[in-house]
């Protein structure tokens, strides 16, 4: 990775829950306008390893931190950082579509009018281009007034893509964002994450080996909460290093 940007360093981080130690000693950069999926068996701390690099842990009581997760510069728990900022930087979608019982429009202009805008002709542009990025917008644009809640859900998990980015994120962490869809809508959400890393770096956790080969640049596999090898995904599929890695790619466990 020689020649890449790291837009994310992750260096010794240990995670727990309370007693319970769900990452240890996790180190590996994480690169600008590259997408990276974290793939390993249930339970091994992909979600939680994504959770650290916004503090959304954060909101869990009893959670503790040792070691560097350096962001664009900033170590987010060592150095002191606006909180709010960083969400705004560092983008999430989750795994069920989760839009806001409101218009398809109010949903994207949620995040622009939290962080202060509140002129209409900006706000309506904010909307045209977020969901013209998350490639929506030919789809709804006749009917922003609408409730969010009425669209499909591959529909809705666009727009939570779009909102997502309405407040102009350099980062976008999902968390198994097609696993609730259809094969149809999982295509066309693999499509828009390859348009989006010209301009976004993308973590992805995946449970699919497949959509893992077929969209990310880095792959990083985890077990029991360690990282067991970490590198261009090509490689991880085709020549891993580590007897457990082949073992996971292969379906002879996990
Ligand atoms: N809020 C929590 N409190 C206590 N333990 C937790 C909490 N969230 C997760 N864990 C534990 O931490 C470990 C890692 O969980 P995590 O959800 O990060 O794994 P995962 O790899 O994302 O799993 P999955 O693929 O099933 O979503 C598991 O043993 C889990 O039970």
């Amino acid at each position: 990775m020689e020649n890449e940007t790291k837009t994310i360093e992750i260096k010794d981080l240990d995670f727990y829950y309370g007693d319970f130690q769900a990452l240890e000693n996790v180190t590996f950069d994480i690169p600008e306008n590259k997408v990276t999926a974290l793939i390993g068996p249930s339970g091994c701390g992909k979600s939680t390893f994504l959770r650290t690099i916004n503090r959304m842990n954060d909101l869990i009581d009893g959670t503790r931190v040792d070691g560097d997760v350096i962001v664009e510069g900033d170590d987010i728990y060592k150095d002191e950082i606006d909180v709010v900022e960083l969400r705004k930087e560092v983008g999430m979608v989750f795994q069920e579509p989760n839009p806001f019982p409101k218009s398809i429009y109010d949903n994207i202009a949620y995040g622009p009018r939290a962080h202060g805008i509140t002129d209409t002709e900006k706000l309506d542009e904010i909307v045209e281009n977020s969901l013209k990025h998350a490639a929506l917008w030919d789809e709804v644009d006749d009917r922003l007034d609408q409730s969010a809640i009425g669209i499909s859900g591959g529909q809705q998990q666009r727009l939570c893509i779009a909102r997502a980015l309405a407040v102009d994120p350099d980062i976008l962490l999902m968390d198994e964002p097609t696993s609730a869809l259809d094969p149809v809508a999982t295509a066309k959400i693999e499509d828009l994450i390859d348009d989006l890393k010209e301009e976004y770096t993308i973590v992805i956790v995946t449970h699919s080996m497949q959509q893992a080969a077929r969209i990310s640049d880095y792959t990083a596999f985890f077990l029991m909460g360690e990282v067991i090898e970490h590198g261009p995904t090509q490689k991880i599929f085709e020549k891993p290093e580590n007897q457990k890695t082949e073992d996971y790619i292969t379906g002879r466990f996990g």
